[in-house]
């Protein structure tokens, strides 16, 4: 078994790949508009209302219709989970890996394949669906290898005629709510990791990205996963989400997604509900408010460089985004100036053509819910750049910045999950720790300086899950910078990490007297 190392981006500079992805689009384009089915034990299920998945680019581009599970088929699926956890749990834990390492290399082989549907489907330029599919490639590779680790336990102590061990065992039936946002890695990392740790889930995708779930779910079956192991429902959170977490034979539910919907699944699974015989396990990684802190010896190119690329990659719709920036008031005109400029150069259209830097917002709701907070904008802050709308062919905001923002201000404060930035002013470096901490939120961050003192100073006081110094606050990469938050941004699960499968088990201690 090769170490674990994380797959590599693609040079799209480089003609051949460049061509590659372009006759992966051709292929995707030409299987648009299939039906997906729900996947219950194995068996496809086809039903009558469907998740028509469409391309936030052209919003006449049908990607997909993928069947919705309602309650019937959930509590059906939960039985056939329910059933399979039975003698999944007794795999041993180096055959339940050896299958994520098929899987992984049939990802690989059809690496492009994956990108080119987030591009259809979520709206990913190349470079954005070429990370989220590399990631989800080294969630597998990396969890496979974590498994192989946790499957020995680990050590304790014995006494002088006395045996003791302490071992991981698997919780039961999961269920797996993802977001939109990293369609692909999300979504597979979540359930993979349940998965090889011996849980049986129950996989619930995006309503707006059920189709690239949909070919995952045909790829871990070509990779030799058993009937009933994934379980795939898509439907309405409201509808099955609630029913499928208040369920009584739910172990644990694995949520990545916005806090309303975090803190509501957290809430309702706390209740014991008749038949339940466990207290349920919630992992719950929300929202974000990122701040990238600019102190007053950095490199000023660098800083502009680092808040415009947090700010807008994939259009703002990363949990990590850093969609505020904090600038000392020695250099804040100077970056200021920088940052605009920068962004001035972004180019915005069709992700399927290589040259745009930013695609299209997710959907219609989170288009006006983007367009509002740009109204708010212009009565908090000076609008410096962008500004401006245009849902007529797909779901397009320009790249928005405010400046001179009041550290409370909303557009400091609230996630905006659009590529809207706002920028405050500040007096000192204590001013900006405290600015930095000031949200409910605390996942990334990032600060550029040149300062030592500060640097180890931010390592103590910025309150955030990922902190990352002199470069861009996205971007974590499986196994080397484990990802999650503190406060509202959820429960730090550490996604690729090395505690992570943990979070999926429970130990057992036996102790034999010789
Ligand atoms: N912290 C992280 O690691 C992380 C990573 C990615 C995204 N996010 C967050 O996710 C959000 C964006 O994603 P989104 O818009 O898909 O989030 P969302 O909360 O709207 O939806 C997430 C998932 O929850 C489901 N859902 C909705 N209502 C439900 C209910 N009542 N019960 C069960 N499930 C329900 C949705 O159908 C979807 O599958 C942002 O807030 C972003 O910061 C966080
Ligand atoms: N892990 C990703 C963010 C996931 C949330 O959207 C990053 O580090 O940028």
């Amino acid at each position: 078994m090769k170490p674990y190392t994380h797959e590599p981006f693609t040079n799209f500079e480089d003609e051949k790949n460049k061509q590659a992805f372009q006759e992966a689009l051709a292929y995707v384009q030409s299987q648009l508009g299939k039906d997906y089915p729900v996947v219950i034990g194995g068996e496809a299920v086809t039903t009558e209302e469907k998740i028509i998945s469409i391309n936030p680019a052209n919003k006449e581009e049908i990607i997909g219709r993928v069947s919705m599970a309602d309650q019937k088929l959930a509590e059906q699926a939960m039985n056939a989970a329910l059933t399979t956890f039975e003698t999944w749990k007794t795999w041993r834990p180096e055959h339940r890996a050896n299958i994520l390492f098929k899987a992984a290399a049939i990802m690989r082989r059809r690496k492009h394949e994956f990108s080119a549907y987030l591009v259809k489907e979520a709206g990913k330029p190349w470079k954005e669906a070429d990370a989220d599919t590399a990631e989800a490639i080294d969630f597998i590779e990396y969890y496979g290898r974590q498994m192989l680790r946790l499957k020995k336990g680990s050590p304790v102590q014995s006494r002088d005629g006395e045996f003791n061990q302490y071992n991981y065992i698997p919780l039961g039936v999961g269920i797996i709510i993802s977001p939109f946002n990293f369609p692909l890695a999300i979504m597979a990392g979540t359930t993979i990791a349940a998965i090889v740790s011996g849980n049986t889930v129950l996989l619930k995708p995006a309503n707006s990205t059920p189709v690239v779930a949909a070919k995952f779910v045909e790829l871990m079956e070509e990779a030799g996963l058993p009937k009933g192991v994934l379980n795939f429902v898509p439907g309405s959170g409201a509808q099955i989400g609630d029913y499928l977490v208040d369920h009584p034979k739910t172990r644990f539910v694995s949520f990545t997604g916005s806090r309303e919907v975090g803190c509501r699944i957290n809430e309702r699974a706390a209740k014991v509900h008749k038949g339940q015989k466990w207290i349920k396990r919630v992992i719950a990684e929300m929202g974000g408010k990122d701040t990238v802190v600019v102190d007053n010896d950095a490199d000023l190119d660098l800083a502009a460089a680092s808040i415009v690329y947090s700010a807008f990659g994939f259009s703002g719709q990363k949990c990590s985004a850093g969609s505020r920036a904090v600038i000392h008031q020695d250099v804040y005109d100077t970056v200021l100036e920088k940052v605009v400029a920068l962004t001035r150069t972004l180019t915005l259209g069709n992700p399927e053509d290589v040259t745009n830097y930013m695609g299209p917002v997710i959907d219609g709701k989170s288009f006006k819910k983007i367009m509002e907070y740009i109204e708010v904008g212009k009565q908090e802050g000076k609008l410096m750049t962008g500004g401006e709308g245009d849902d007529s062919k797909g779901y397009f905001i320009q790249p928005t910045i405010f400046a001179d923002l009041d550290e409370n201000a909303r557009l400091m404060q609230e996630e905006i999950f659009g590529p809207v930035l706002g920028i405050s002013k500040a007096r000192d470096f204590d001013h900006m720790m405290t600015i930095a901490n000031n949200t409910d939120y605390g996942l990334t961050g990032a600060l550029i300086t040149n300062n030592r003192e500060h640097i180890e100073r931010a390592r103590e006081e910025f309150h955030v899950g990922n902190l990352y110094f002199n470069r861009v606050c996205t971007g974590a990469i499986v196994g080397y910078q484990p990802f999650g938050g503190f406060n509202m941004s959820g429960t730090d699960s550490k996604a690729g990490g090395p505690e992570y499968l943990l979070l999926h088990m429970q130990a057992k201690t036996t102790s034999e007297t010789l």
